[in-house]
Parts: structure tokens; C-alpha cells; sequence
């Protein structure tokens, strides 16, 4: 028979307690605490919006996908939205999915406002990026999804992205922002340069085995695949539904411009230069990211050695999660949240492993992640508006 001992629950930020609290999770995991997460009661409590965001690219679909995160974050409130060709708009018109929201009307760039803001999402294409940071006011926190400030060398970003970097003094301040890795770094910076989607996915699992020496450097080949929403809400042939269903193709063969952030976050891992072969594929599907990684294990290494180490690093963490031995992840069990699945198996071929890794490239792949990075950023708990579960089917 079940019996609850309610002696030690005690109640994380942003979960007052008071009437009218609902209590939708209990965590076990922090601190061998039991924490007791609560949504705020919006017909009892007026939920405390004591941060002002602006989102830069609202009507691309990263934008929009946090606007959809922020409905349900107890402090961050939307006072700016930018568009470009939707400028003037409301967000309820561009994303019938969003109609509920009483957000003011998205306005072009150039005529923001950024008096009433206290930090940005930058949703916009990279290339457009660097300008227009650079022009916003100094005391704002920055969370850029795009790719304009994720490569510490300016000129690999020249070499992979065909530009000159416009902004390198802004470029020395910014931290890279995949925060199961970087959490120290992401707590004091006021730029952070959201990772990619693919670089995601495949760092978060790379990196510990690399840091615990438990794989060889050489010979680390990636084989990667996305839905659609990857390529952004713009109209491309390429991306025409006759185009893309019913199969798949590789793209960006030998020269996808994730693979020089990949390749460094690994370096960095390894404090030496590790070169990988990543091809990535364009899926049938709308949201979700798949990648494959085949390794060779360093000697004497064996395939638990992988798993305890991936266990060890990722058991306090909320949203990296290693599955049971032998589960294989799949995208339908991220869709809409920002958890990454993670499993390793032993290849038929002795000293080989297989790892795989799911996300939602919009969620954990881009939004999710920029918004727990902000919350580090500004000293929340970084799960706060982020405990949505999967949706499945
Ligand atoms: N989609 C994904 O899965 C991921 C995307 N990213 C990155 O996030 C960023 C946004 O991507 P995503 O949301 O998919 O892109 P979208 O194409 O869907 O949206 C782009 C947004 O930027 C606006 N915009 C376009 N050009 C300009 C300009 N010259 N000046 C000002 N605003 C402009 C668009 O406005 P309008 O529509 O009104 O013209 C729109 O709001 C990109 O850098 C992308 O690489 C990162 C990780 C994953
Ligand atoms: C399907 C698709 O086209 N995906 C995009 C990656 C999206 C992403 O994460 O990347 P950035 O933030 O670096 O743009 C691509 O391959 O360019």
C-alpha cells in the first residue's frame, strides 16, 4: 500500500503555495529533495510578469514557438514582437495556434521600441543578425537563435557562411549556449549564441564521452535527419510539399555549415582538433531531429563504460535523459517539449557504438533551449516555463 510522507517537500521558485497553486509535477531528482512544481492559477493569481521580452522574428516559426513558450512562464511577458513582410500584424493573424494570446501587434525593426524591454530572443536569419544586435541597447540580456555568433573564429564563420563577420567585438563577448555543457559560462553572459539544431543534438552526447576519454577522436561519422521546420517559415521550392514527401534526401553533402560548430564544441571537449563526417537528411515530417553517431571505443573500453558515463552525466539533469538499456529513442517522444532522448548500443562489429539522439529541433533544437538558457541568464530556475510533455501521436 502506498503511503505519502509530505515532511520533506519543499517548493521550488515560482510556486508560491498560496490557493489556487496547481501542482503538476513532482521531481524527486534535484538535491534529493522532492520538489514540487506549480503552474500559476491565472483566475486566482496574476502570474508575476516581472521580465519584458522582445522577440525579434515573432512570425518566423522559432519566434512564434516562443511566443507559445512564454504563454505559460510565470515572469517573462512579451511587451515587443518584430516582423519583416508581416510587419503590422498581430500574432493570432500569422498563427491562427496563437489567436488566444493578447500580445501587441509585431512592428518592423526599425520601429521597436526598446524602452520597455528587458531582454530579446533574436529569431532572425543569420547574416541579419550581427547588425542589428549590435544596434540594440547595451543593458539588454540576448539569447540569438541564429548561427551569427556560435563560431569563435570569425573567419571560419567567414570561410562556412560566404560573409564577413559584422560584429567581432560582440563576437569575443558571446558564450555558446548548449547549457547541459556551458551552464557556468551562460550564468553571466549577456549574449548567448543559441547552438544549432543538428550541433545539438549530436554535442550533448559527444561530449561527455569525449571529456571521459571513453571514445577515439578519429573516424566519428554522423548521420543526421530533420523535419522541415529546420529550414524556417520562407518559401523555397525545395521545401513544396510535392518536394518533400513521400521521401528523403541528403543535403549539404561533406560541407553543411553546422559541421565547424560541431567540430569545435568537440575540440573543445577533447582540447584537441576532432575533424567528423555529418551528413544530415531532409525528413517527411514537420518537427523532430534525428542523429546517429558511429564511434570507435578507445581500448578497453567497453559499451557499459558509455552508458554509466552518459548516466553519471546526464542523471541530475532534467532534460538530457538516457533511456532504459536497449530502448531506442524516437522523435514522436519529444514533439513540443525540450527533452533530448539519448541511448548507445554496441555495433556488431567489436569496438564500435551507435549512439542516438532525439529532439524537437524547434523546442530543444532552438526556442526550449534559448529559453532556458535566459532563465540562467537571469537567475530563474531554468526549467520555468519549460515542463511541457511530448505530445504524442
Ligand atoms: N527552424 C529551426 O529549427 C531552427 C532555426 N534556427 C535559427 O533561428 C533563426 C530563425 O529561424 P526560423 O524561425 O526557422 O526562420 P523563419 O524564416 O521561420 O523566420 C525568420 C524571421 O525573421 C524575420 N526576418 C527575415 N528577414 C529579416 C530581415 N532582413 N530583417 C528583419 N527580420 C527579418 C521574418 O519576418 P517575416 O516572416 O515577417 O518576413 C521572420 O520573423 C535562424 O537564424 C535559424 O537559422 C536555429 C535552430 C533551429
Ligand atoms: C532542415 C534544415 O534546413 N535545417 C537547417 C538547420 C536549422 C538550424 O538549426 O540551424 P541554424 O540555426 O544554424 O540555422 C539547415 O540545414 O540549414
Amino acid at each position: 500500500m502506498w503511503t505519502a510522507n509530505f515532511s520533506s517537500i519543499s517548493f521550488g521558485t515560482g510556486c508560491s503555495g498560496k490557493d489556487g497553486a496547481i501542482i503538476t509535477k513532482v521531481n524527486k531528482r534535484k538535491e534529493g529533495k522532492i520538489f514540487v512544481k506549480c503552474a500559476v492559477n491565472t483566475k486566482t493569481q496574476k502570474p508575476d510578469k516581472a521580465v519584458r521580452i522582445g522577440v525579434l522574428g515573432a512570425s518566423g516559426y522559432t519566434g512564434s514557438e516562443i511566443v507559445r513558450l512564454l504563454a505559460n512562464h510565470p515572469h517573462f511577458g512579451i511587451s515587443l514582437m518584430t516582423a519583416d513582410r508581416k510587419a503590422g500584424q498581430s500574432i493570432g493573424s500569422v498563427f491562427p495556434h496563437l489567436v488566444s494570446q493578447d500580445l501587441p501587434d509585431m512592428v518592423a525593426i526599425k520601429d521597436a521600441d526598446f524602452s520597455d524591454v528587458d531582454a530579446v530572443f533574436c529569431c532572425l536569419p543569420h547574416g541579419t543578425t550581427q547588425e542589428i544586435i549590435k544596434g540594440l541597447p547595451k543593458g539588454l540580456k540576448i539569447v540569438d537563435l541564429s548561427a551569427d555568433f556560435r563560431l569563435r573564429d570569425i573567419s571560419e564563420y567567414e570561410e562556412w557562411y560566404g560573409q564577413a563577420h559584422r560584429a567581432p567585438d560582440l563576437q569575443k563577448e558571446a558564450v555558446y549556449g548548449l547549457t547541459e555543457i556551458l551552464r557556468e559560462e551562460i550564468k553571466s553572459a549577456r549574449l548567448v549564441a543559441n547552438p544549432g539544431c543538428y550541433p545539438t543534438s549530436i554535442q550533448l552526447p559527444l561530449v561527455p564521452l569525449i571529456k571521459a576519454n571513453l571514445i577515439q577522436y578519429r573516424n566519428i561519422i554522423i548521420d543526421s535527419k530533420s523535419g522541415v521546420s529546420g529550414a524556417g517559415r520562407g518559401a523555397k521550392e525545395a521545401n513544396l510539399y510535392t518536394e518533400i514527401s513521400e521521401g528523403i534526401y541528403s543535403y549539404g553533402m561533406t560541407r553543411h555549415r553546422h559541421v565547424p560548430e560541431i567540430e569545435q564544441g568537440l575540440s573543445d571537449a577533447a582540447h584537441s582538433k576532432i575533424t567528423i563526417s555529418f551528413t544530415p537528411h531532409l525528413m517527411p515530417m514537420n518537427r523532430g531531429m534525428q542523429s546517429t553517431i558511429y564511434v570507435e571505443m578507445a581500448a578497453g573500453v567497453t559499451i557499459e563504460d558509455l552508458y554509466q558515463q552518459l548516466k553519471i552525466s546526464y542523471q541530475d539533469e532534467e532534460f538530457v535523459i538516457l533511456l532504459e538499456r536497449g530502448v531506442v529513442p524516437h522523435t514522436h517522444n519529444v514533439r513540443g517539449s525540450n527533452y533530448n532522448l539519448i541511448n548507445v548500443f554496441a555495433d556488431r562489429i567489436p569496438g564500435r557504438a551507435i549512439i542516438t539522439s532525439v529532439i524537437d529541433n524547434l523546442v530543444k533544437g532552438a526556442s526550449g533551449q534559448a529559453l532556458q538558457n535566459l532563465n540562467i541568464m537571469l537567475g530563474y530556475p531554468e526549467n520555468t516555463g519549460l515542463l511541457y510533455q511530448p505530445l504524442f501521436p
